[in-house]
């Protein structure tokens, strides 16, 4: 059986009348990077800084395995601290402190270790963040947008070196992000979340397999059954995203064409149900 990392059950968040979150039961998964996604305000920060236990939930039940780290877009850094002072306040604070860790990590990204964390570029200083974070050796590490200053081509390395921690460690990471086109190279798990709740969640490669992209002739509703996660029509034609047991092996008749559907394509589904041809996303 797999081994969950963070499991909620009924999980709610209220802010005076509004419910950041509600009714919100998942089980992820150990040992993988996950996927968190969602429009502005759908609830993922809430969700992590629950997880991480500065935030009390308002109902329900969370259980974090593990220590479990939080890396958000506010870096925790002191800007007077040279980078070496950082880390060694990172194991003053930690008792598990993995320095070599640490260290790699800003080595592999060539951050000098005598500079002032203020002087450093907002992406160095993301590296460090991201290296005291590490060197804490979180059995969970939520990462709640932080790598949004990064250039992309940092992004990318940065969440390449951190599918690698991944494989090498029984660490779990949680990567809340808006930039979906890079989903395909970070997720083994996504969750999507809408309006506070958990609206799809399960391994990528299995949600691809029960997605397919249907295209016919104009239609009020698509020729096989299952539930409609996207309507687009043009004048003649109909294009429907559902979501059904055999995914895009569906059997269609006929002029109707079933296609598979890349992770982009059904994020994009689910965040954007009713959209418009030639619409910006
Ligand atoms: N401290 C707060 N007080 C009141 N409402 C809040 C507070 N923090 C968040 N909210 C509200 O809760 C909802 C969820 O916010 P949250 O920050 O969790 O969303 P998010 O998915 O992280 O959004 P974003 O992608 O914009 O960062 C939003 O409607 C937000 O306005």
């Amino acid at each position: 059986m797999t081994e969950v990392a963070i499991e909620t059950r009924d999980l709610g968040k209220q802010y005076r009348k509004l419910w950041a979150l509600k009714d919100f039961s998942v089980s992820l998964p150990a040992n993988k990077v996950i996927a968190l996604v969602g429009a502005n305000g759908a609830g993922k920060s809430t969700l992590m800084s629950i997880a991480a236990g500065i935030l009390p939930a308002s109902e329900g039940e969370i259980h974090v395995n593990g220590r479990v780290v939080l890396l958000s877009q506010e870096k925790p850094l002191y800007r007077s601290f040279r980078v070496a002072e950082m880390l060694a306040f990172g194991r003053h604070l930690n008792r598990t402190w993995d320095h070599q860790r640490a260290l790699t990590w800003l080595s592999r990204f060539d951050i000098p270790l005598d500079r002032p964390c203020g002087k450093l570029s907002g992406g160095q200083q993301t590296q460090v963040a991201m290296a005291v974070a590490l060197g804490a050796r979180p059995s969970v590490l939520l990462l709640d947008e932080p790598l949004a200053n990064l250039d992309p081509v940092a992004r990318r390395d940065v969440i390449g070196e951190l599918l690698a921690e991944v494989a090498e460690s029984d660490m779990t990471v949680v990567l809340s992000t808006h930039v979906v086109a890079e989903l395909a190279e970070v997720g083994d798990h996504l969750l999507l979340l809408s309006q506070g709740r958990s609206r799809l969640d399960g391994d990528v490669e299995e949600l691809l397999a029960q997605h397919t992209r249907l295209i016919g002739p104009r239609a009020d509703t698509p020729p096989i059954e299952g539930e409609v996660v996207q309507t687009q029509h043009t004048e003649r034609q109909s294009t429907f995203v559902i979501r059904t047991l055999l995914g895009a092996d569906t059997p269609v008749a006929e002029p109707w064409q079933a296609q598979p559907v890349t992770l982009e394509d059904l994020v994009l589904a689910y965040l954007k149900p009713n959209r418009s041809l030639g619409e910006e996303l």
